[in-house]
C-alpha cells in the first residue's frame, strides 16, 4: 500500500509507515507522478483535491490534515466513491492564542484595556467557541454571529452581522470559506461593510483570505479609513498584494493555526480516520508524540494583569516575529510556501507549567489554557 503525505505534515512519515509505505511530497504543487500508483492521499491546505487531480489514479481515501475544507472537492469524492476525512478543530487553540497574541500586542501599542472593548466573533464554531470562552473569562465583552448555528436553533444569543459592525471594537471572522449558497462568505467583508466599521475598528482575519474582499480593503486603508488590520490569510495565496501587507499592522503566512500542537493533532486525525477507513483500529495519544517545550515552567508572583498576560502569552507565542519573517520576504515568488515549511517551532499556552503564589491568578490561567497551579506563598 502506497500513501502520499504532504512533507509538510509533522509525524505522519513515523505514523503512516506503520500503515503502509509511505512517501513525502510537496503540496504545491504535488508531483503528479506520484499519485498515479498511489492508494491514500493525505494533504493540507495548499493542495487542491478535485477530479481533475485524481482521476485515472487508484486513490481510495483522501485525508485533510486541515480544519478547512475549501481546498477540496468532497461532492467529487463521495460520487467517485473515495473515502474523506478532515481534521476539524484540530489547529482551533492555535487560532485562538494568534489572536490573543495580536490583540494584547495591540492593547499595549495603542494603550486600551482589552476588557473595556466589544469583541465580535463571525463564525462560531471550534475556533470562535473558544475565543469566546477565553475572552469571556477575561471579562471581555462578546457579540457572536453565526447565521447557520442561529437557523438550526443553537443554544447561544446569535446577532445579525449588521449589529457586530455597529457594535464591536473588534471583528474577528472565523468562518469557513463557501464561496455561494445561503451562507455564503465570500467577501462577507465587502466594501460596504468595511465602509460602516467603527474608526478605529481592530479587523481580523485568521480564517480564509477571500472572506475579506483584498482589494476593497487596500483601497480603504489607502483611502486613510481609521482601521486596525491583522491578516493570516490573503487573497490570494501565495501571491498576497505586499501593498496590503504594507498598509496592516500584523500581517502572517498563513500561519495562524501552526503550533506543534495543532499540526500534530491534525495528522493524528487524518491517520486515525484513515487506520479506520482500511479496517486498522489505531489511537494515538498526542503527548507520546510532542518533545518538551522550550520554556517549561515558570513562577507568577502576585495577581495577573493585562500587562503581565500580554508577556506571559509573548513568551509562548509572539505574533511580531511570523509578522516581521512575512515583511522580509514578501514578493519574492516561492518564500511564502518556504516561510511555512520552514515554520519556527511553536507552542500552546498549555505547554508553560505556571506556578501561581496568587489563587485567583491560578484560577483564571487554568480557565485561559496554561497549565497553572496555585502554590501559596511562604
Ligand atoms: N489561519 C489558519 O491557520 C486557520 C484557518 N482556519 C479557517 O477557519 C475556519 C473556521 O475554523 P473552525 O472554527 O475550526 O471551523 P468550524 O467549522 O468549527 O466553525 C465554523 C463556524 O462558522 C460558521 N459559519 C458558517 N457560515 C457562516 C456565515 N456565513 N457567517 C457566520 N458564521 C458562519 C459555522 O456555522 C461554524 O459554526 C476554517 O474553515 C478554516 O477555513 C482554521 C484553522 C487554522
Ligand atoms: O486548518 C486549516 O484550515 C488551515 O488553515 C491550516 O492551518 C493551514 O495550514 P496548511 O494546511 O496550509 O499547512
Amino acid at each position: 500500500m502506497k500513501i502520499l503525505v504532504d512533507e509538510n505534515m509533522p509525524y505522519a512519515r513515523d505514523l503512516f509507515s506503520r500503515l503502509g509505505e509511505v512517501k513525502a511530497v510537496p503540496g504545491r504543487p504535488i508531483p503528479l507522478s506520484e499519485l498515479a500508483d498511489a492508494d491514500a492521499l493525505m494533504v493540507r491546505s495548499v493542495t487542491k483535491v478535485n477530479e481533475a487531480l485524481l482521476q485515472g489514479t487508484g486513490i481510495k481515501f483522501v485525508g485533510t490534515a486541515t480544519a478547512g475544507t475549501d481546498h477540496v472537492d468532497e461532492a467529487y469524492l463521495q460520487q467517485a466513491g473515495i473515502g474523506f476525512s478532515a481534521a476539524p478543530g484540530c489547529n482551533a487553540i492555535a487560532v485562538v492564542e494568534y489572536v490573543f497574541s495580536s490583540l494584547l500586542m495591540l492593547a499595549e501599542r495603542e494603550g486600551f484595556a482589552l476588557k473595556d472593548r466589544t469583541v465580535g466573533i463571525v463564525g462560531v464554531g471550534n475556533v470562535g467557541g473558544r475565543l469566546q470562552a477565553r475572552l469571556e473569562a477575561l471579562g471581555i465583552r462578546t457579540l457572536l454571529c453565526d447565521p447557520p448555528r442561529a437557523d438550526r436553533g443553537d443554544d447561544g444569543d446569535f446577532r445579525s452581522l449588521d449589529e457586530l459592525v455597529r457594535e464591536a471594537d473588534v471583528l474577528t471572522f472565523h468562518t469557513p470559506l463557501f464561496k455561494e449558497g445561503p451562507y455564503k462568505t465570500l467577501h462577507l467583508a465587502d466594501d460596504a461593510l468595511l465602509a460602516r466599521l467603527k474608526p478605529g475598528t481592530i479587523l481580523i482575519n485568521a480564517c480564509r483570505g477571500p472572506v475579506v474582499d483584498n482589494a476593497a480593503l487596500l483601497q480603504r486603508l489607502q483611502a486613510g479609513q481609521a482601521l486596525h488590520v491583522v491578516l493570516d490569510v490573503w487573497e490570494p495565496e501565495p501571491d498576497l498584494n505586499v501593498e496590503l501587507l504594507q498598509h496592516v499592522d500584523i500581517g502572517t503566512a498563513h500561519i495562524a493555526g501552526y503550533t506543534l500542537e495543532g499540526k500534530a493533532r491534525g495528522t493524528t486525525q487524518v491517520f486515525e480516520a484513515y487506520s479506520e477507513f482500511i479496517g486498522k483500529h489505531t489511537q494515538i495519544a498526542l503527548d507520546t508524540l510532542l518533545p518538551a517545550p522550550e520554556f517549561g515552567r515558570i513562577t507568577l508572583h502576585g495577581p495577573l494583569d493585562q500587562s503581565t498576560l500580554k508577556r506571559l502569552v509573548h513568551l509562548v507565542y509572539d505574533v511580531r516575529r511570523d509578522d516581521a519573517l512575512l515583511r522580509k520576504v514578501a514578493g519574492t515568488p516561492g518564500e511564502f510556501d518556504k516561510l511555512r515549511k520552514n515554520y519556527l517551532e511553536r507552542r500552546e499556552w498549555s505547554s508553560l507549567y505556571v506556578q501561581c503564589d496568587d489563587a485567583s491568578a491560578a484560577a483564571l490561567l487554568q480557565q485561559l489554557g496554561f497549565n497553572a497551579t496555585h502554590t501559596p506563598a511562604r
